[in-house]
């Protein structure tokens, strides 16, 4: 994806993701869970089978076991019956098994025919209309993998599929990586909590639900500090706060330029800032350090910008790949595709612009269309879209063009 030219001082996007992702790191440690408690943790070893899968040769549909060589137009007498959970029998020479979805497949055995291609005759024989492959319906042992095999690698989010593996092997407990503990702060003296009264030159905390939300969807464990005011002594004492009660920090408002935004100083004051400013509208304040704890490389902190929008894009592209890199698990690249344009408008200067669209579907192509106002104070077009058209910097959007399309569904946990 073209960037444009950027902005003096901003970093581009793509380095300042590649930057993110680099400094991730996995908490240290490891938890054992029953694999009740295991939904959406992260495997901390690699695990392989213990048992083959299938464990024994069984039947794929209800009906008759048989050996193929020998159905004839004489039929076969029915000299078993095996239902699901049965012992492994023997098949007698000249005879058929009725069997069932999932019962071990007697010995001798070749075929499963279903039922509803046999007929029984008035002494209950089976007559078999049409072709019986060798091995038809029969599920064999191992066929899926062996005992030793690989299942699942470390770094695996174990989703209801995984988890469900894992039970049919007989696994009732699992190492996983600890959860992430992420310190919340919400900055700005003008903030109040839904709820409360409303007031000239107040605004409602929108940041705080909203983080709250894509971080615990994001599997991580919220320790909410609220809303610390906007002065340098306020900051420090909640950052040492959350320094020594979390492994991550983020924090929303008070990280631009202004001298009321006192983020990034005191940051460099407890630890260190890496890198400040992003070329990308909104999100352009985004600030990333540590806050010395006495380790190597101390407690990493996230300043997102006020704006609720710049905060938004800036967990999307930015914070969200960082915490997944410290959960252990692996990051890929931004998943985009082109869609035209359905409307015109001009670009931004010096930073990539990542519009919230909707696609419109209703034509011969899909068309990308402005889902509301595009200020990084306007939750409303967020609240619609169905992801990002992504514009090069200084560059104009023209109707029936086409352009990087970030689809919302690569950001939702
Ligand atoms: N002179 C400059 N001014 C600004 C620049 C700049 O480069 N030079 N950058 C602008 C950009 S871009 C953004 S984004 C904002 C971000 O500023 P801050 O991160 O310092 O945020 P604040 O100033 O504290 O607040 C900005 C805006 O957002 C509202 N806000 C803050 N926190 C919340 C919250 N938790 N929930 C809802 N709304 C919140 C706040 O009331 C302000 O309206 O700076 C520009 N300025
Ligand atoms: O991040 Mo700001 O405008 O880019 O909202």
């Amino acid at each position: 994806m073209s960037c444009g030219t950027l902005a003096r001082g901003l970093l581009d996007l793509e380095v300042a993701r590649a930057r993110m992702i680099a400094a991730a790191e996995p908490v240290p440690g490891e938890e054992r869970v029953t694999l009740e408690q295991a939904s959406r943790r992260v495997l901390a070893r690699d695990l392989s089978a213990r048992l083959d899968m299938p464990g024994i040769d069984n039947s794929a549909m209800d009906g008759y076991a048989l050996r193929v060589a020998e159905v004839s137009g004489a039929g076969l007498p029915v000299v078993l019956r095996v239902p699901a959970g049965a012992e492994v029998a023997v098949l007698p020479e000249g005879g058929c098994a009725r069997i069932f979805t999932g019962a071990p497949v007697p010995e001798g055995a070749d075929g499963v025919v279903p039922q509803e291609r046999v007929r029984l005759d008035e002494a209950g024989r089976v007559h078999v209309s049409g072709e019986t492959r060798l091995g038809a319906n029969i599920r064999r042992r191992g066929e899926e993998y062996r005992t030793g095999d690989a299942l699942l690698p470390a770094g695996w989010i174990l989703d209801a599929a995984a988890l469900a593996m894992l039970a049919s092997q007989g696994i009732d407990e699992v190492p996983v990586l600890p959860r992430l503990k992420v310190a919340l702060i919400s900055t700005g003296d003008e903030l109040i909590e839904p709820g409360e009264p409303f007031g000239p030159g107040r605004v409602y905390n929108s940041n705080r639900v909203m983080l709250k939300a894509l971080l615990e969807r994001a599997d991580c464990d919220v320790l909410d500090l609220g809303i610390i005011a906007d002065d340098p002594a306020s900051l420090r004492e909640a950052f040492s706060a959350a320094r020594d009660g979390a492994d991550l920090v983020v924090c929303t408002g008070g990280v631009s330029v202004g001298e009321e935004d006192h983020v990034r100083p005191v940051l460099d004051e407890l630890g260190g800032l890496w890198f400040h400013g992003v070329a990308i509208k909104p999100g352009k304040p985004f600030a990333f350090g540590y806050l010395d704890d006495g380790s190597p490389k101390g407690v990493p902190l996230i300043g997102l910008p006020g704006n609720p929008v710049a905060s938004l894009v800036g967990w999307h592209l930015l914070a969200r790949p960082f915490v997944q890199g410290c959960q252990g698990r692996a990051v890929g690249p931004l998943q985009h595709y082109r869609v035209c344009a359905g409307f015109s408008r001009r670009g931004s200067p010096g930073r990539r612009e990542l519009l919230r669209v909707v696609i419109d579907w209703q034509g011969d192509r899909p068309l990308a269309l402005l889902a509301g106002g595009q200020g990084s104070h306007m939750l409303h077009a967020a609240s619609q879209a169905h992801g990002y058209l992504m514009l090069a910097a200084d560059t104009d959007v023209e109707e029936g063009h086409e352009y990087p399309y970030l689809p919302a569904g690569q950001f939702v946990d």
